[in-house]
């Protein structure tokens, strides 16, 4: 194959057409998918609509809504040609009358040329996905033979030149039973599809620009709030795409807050390749990409510059359609190049790219990257990174000069720049964006490039600011009446240590407001973890909350509120918090408290998780269940209400607590116009459930299975007539003292002999899930995950009578 045919694909794209669609879609454009059969499109559009909560089309469904019998049937009936002709004008239909609000899944219909027009032009206002997956996985699903599914896998390619976006629908280990039961022995009907159910999401939320909206107006402490560029200083964990394949992704979390994608090889159907790696790195680390292609990736390919030129941009445009976080495109092209790049990138950020390899010129003085700033700025890039190579050490005094230069200029751009090699080090750890880090996995592992052996750990460049008291070691607790044995300390000190950071966080036990007060005063107090019971009254004690700590009316978090560096205290609005959010891990002053809430954001995620596609949230149908009336059982109702349950009904021993609980959701509600009564109260254990009501599908049990104090033990267990629902459900008992509750128990039975699909989440899987959104609360840092969850099943049994 001659070189000009191998480039066929990105060169005729690049050259014979502008850009698919600028990728600017309004917020609520419907959203359509397209690619062949056993892509995974119909669970993804299911997947898509319950998370944005929209109406799911399915090409299949609207074509036997308008002729009455399926697609096959009439293809048998009128025969092939009525039959395109049928498919085409219902495609078209579908498509032009649900241009908002909708997710669409396009069956067989679009692999027609016609459609293909059609979905080319719909590519100017909506997102057209092109969803694809991993061609063993669609052979095996269809079970088709090789030379059925290389024609398959032709025709499928078609799909992305009618489509302006691509998933790639990486294989679930949710679905193939090889993987462990969170429960760790407990035995569970493990729900599907609960990866692919997190993915999807956060692709949506990131076209459809509603993840960082609503975080800073929500949360102004939770990381995503602020978008990586505007916090203080972030990390770029730098992976080249070759060596991906060699590594377990899962091991490189440390607190970076995006991932330098490098891509270093070039062939010209790597689309795939790219998809998948993109895909992994978004399950395993869930933190920003940063896409780069580099030159040497084509120093094998004997392509001519202009090829290379193509073929660059070939691998920007797929980066884009990717849906990358940013993008970073190299000023040494043309200004043409640059803006229609730039034109296309819908919601991707831009940073053009200046790398400076030469030795003998003026330092970081030099007016060409002046030029170049000015440059990026008026083709519309969103930020500049500039890299040296330099082997002169004060080349990293003047890159300060530099950058002071930029930042006294009005509207500037966030500017990246550091000096790489030997003596770069130093200005590394100086700049305040998307520093590039390496991890130590991968010097061990992988072969060193030239400049990764520069390169410090995301650890080290945090210890580093240590040492110059950039940072501070703060002190950070687990408050409660009886905290003895919380898990807390063992997941956020093994995620201090795994970031580098040189906090220390242990379990108190307190008996008052005013003690929790009084420890907290301390300059160097980091924030807290409030638990029973004080998570309702500690709301007193706090000036400013988070949208959710004031709607659950408890709080799980407590951080300081200090004297921010331009001297200024505080008041409730965003941006002052959001700035608060920005000096964490700095000592100082405290003057007053902001609280939030993460009880509810662990119970969500369990429940997001485990729900089946049979009880999707349905607003009008859906009913929770909710036992107890404390803190917890506040944050369970609100994360079922989040999730667009509009009817939820609470037990407790004591009905009265429960009837307080009550009256302070359904007062909140009415302040948001929601009709009717969103809690209501079970007054006995002996009531039948509600009739005019379905039959619970969330359950959440929020009461101690211990004793407390000198409380009995709970020993809840459900009566028999509040579990009739026909679907099941999933039930979360938060208590994991003893693990194996009575009312764990229970459910197990029942589903033995009803057969129904109850799933069970026990204490230690909601735990971790609250912990890590504290963690990110407390430091602004993203959680190590994996290293968290790992504490709790290593510690829980020290616990276990
Ligand atoms: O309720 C809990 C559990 C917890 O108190 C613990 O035991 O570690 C930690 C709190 O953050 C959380 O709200």
């Amino acid at each position: 194959m001659s070189v000009t045919t191998q480039l066929e694909p990105t060169l005729a794209f690049l050259d014979t057409r502008a850009p698919p669609s600028t990728r600017n879609f309004r917020p609520d454009a419907s959203i359509v998918l397209i690619g062949c059969r056993g892509s995974g499109k119909r669970s993804i559009g299911f997947i898509g609509a319950t998370h944005l909560g929209r109406r799911l089309i399915t090409e299949d469904h609207y074509f036997f809504e308008a002729t009455g019998i399926s697609r096959g049937a009439f293809f048998q009936q009128y025969g092939s040609q009525e039959f395109q002709k049928k498919s085409f004008e219902l495609l078209k239909r579908m498509l032009e009358g649900n241009r908002i609000g909708c997710v669409i899944e396009c069956g067989m219909g679009s692999l027609s040329v016609p459609a293909q027009k059609v979905l080319l032009e719909f590519c100017n206002t909506n997102p057209v996905i092109y969803v694809t997956r991993e061609s063993e996985q669609i052979r095996s699903l269809l079970r088709l033979g090789e030379e059925e599914a290389a024609r398959l896998e032709t025709a499928d390619l078609a799909h992305r030149n009618c489509s302006n976006l691509e998933y790639f629908n990486l294989f679930d280990t949710s679905c193939d039973g090889t993987e462990t039961p969170p429960e760790n022995g407990i035995g569970n009907v493990s729900s599907r599809l609960k990866y692919a159910k997190e993915d999807f999401s956060s692709f949506l939320d990131f076209l459809t620009g509603q993840g960082v909206i609503r975080s800073g107006f929500e949360s102004p402490f939770s990381i995503n709030a602020l978008p990586p560029e505007m916090r203080s200083y972030t990390y770029a964990l730098s992976l080249r795409l070759s060596t991906i394949p060699a590594l377990d992704l899962m091991e490189l979390e440390a607190g970076a807050d995006a991932v330098q994608l490098k891509i270093d090889t070039w062939s010209p159907d790597m689309q795939r390749v790219i998809g998948k790696q993109v895909a992994t790195i978004r399950r395993n680390l869930g933190v920003p990409i940063m896409f780069q292609v580099e030159d040497y990736a084509f120093d094998n390919t004997h392509l001519s510059i202009e090829e290379k030129e193509h073929a660059y941009f070939g691998l920007m445009e797929h980066g884009l359609r990717l849906a990358v976080e940013y993008i970073l495109v190299d000023l040494k092209y043309s200004s043409d190049l640059i803006s229609r790049l730039v034109r296309s990138s819908g919601r991707t950020r831009v940073i053009g790219h200046h790398l400076h390899r030469e030795e003998n010129s003026w330092g970081w003085d030099d007016e060409s990257r002046m030029i170049q700033y000015r440059r990026a700025k008026s083709l519309g890039c969103d930020m500049v990174r500039f890299v040296r190579a330099t082997s002169k050490p004060q080349d990293n005094d003047t890159v300060r000069e530099f950058l002071n230069r930029i930042e006294s200029m009005p509207d500037h751009l966030p500017v990246i720049a550091y000096n790489v090699g030997e003596h770069g080090r130093p200005s590394l750890i100086a700049n305040r964006i998307f520093t590039p880090v390496t991890h130590p996995v991968m010097q061990t592992t992988v072969s060193k490039s030239q400049i990764r052996q520069f390169l410090p750990t995301a650890a080290e460049a945090r210890q580093a600011r240590y040492e110059i008291h950039a940072l501070d070691p703060l002190h950070f607790y687990h408050l409660g009446a009886s905290v003895f044995y919380s898990l807390s300390p063992a997941m956020h000190t093994a995620a201090y240590q795994v970031c580098g950071m040189k906090n220390d966080f242990q379990s108190l036990k307190v008996e008052s407001l005013e003690e929790i007060q009084q420890l907290c005063q301390d300059p160097n107090f980091g924030g807290a973890a409030i638990t029973q019971p004080f998570k309702v009254q500690i709301l007193s004690r706090i000036s400013a909350k988070s949208y959710h700590a004031k709607a659950i009316g408890a709080a799980n978090t407590l951080l300081p509120l200090r004297t921010l560096s331009n001297g200024k205290s505080w008041d409730q609005n965003t941006q002052t918090l959001l700035r608060h959010a920005n000096q964490r891990g700095k000592a100082g002053p405290i003057f007053a408290y902001y609280g939030d809430n993460t009880d509810f954001i662990g119970i969500q995620t369990c429940l997001r998780r485990n729900l089946s596609p049979r009880n999707a949230i349905q607003h009008s149908k859906t009913t929770g269940l909710v036992i107890g009336a404390g803190g917890m059982a506040r944050a369970a109702i609100y994360a079922m209400i989040q999730m667009g349950c509009r009817k939820v009904f609470i037990y407790n021993r004591t009905v009265e607590n429960a009837e307080n609980v009550a009256r302070h959701f359904n007062s909140w509600a009415a302040g948001l116009s929601i009709d009717g009564e969103i809690v209501t109260v079970l007054k006995s254990r002996d009531v039948a459930w509600p009739s005019g009501y379905r039959q619970p599908t969330m359950i959440a049990s929020c009461v101690p299975a211990r004793s407390v104090g000198n409380q009995a033990p709970a020993n809840f267990e459900m009566p028999m007539q509040w579990l009739g629902s026909p679907t099941g459900g999933v039930v979360v008992e938060l208590a994991y003292l003893p693990l194996d509750t009575p009312l764990l128990k229970q459910i197990r039975r029942v589903r033995e002999e009803t057969k129904q699909a109850w799933v069970i989440v026990n204490g230690l899987e909601v735990l971790p899930e609250q912990a890590i959104a504290q963690f990110e609360l407390m430091t602004g840092r993203k959680a190590p995950k994996r290293r968290m969850r790992f504490e709790v099943l290593q510690n829980h049994y020290r616990y276990e009578e």
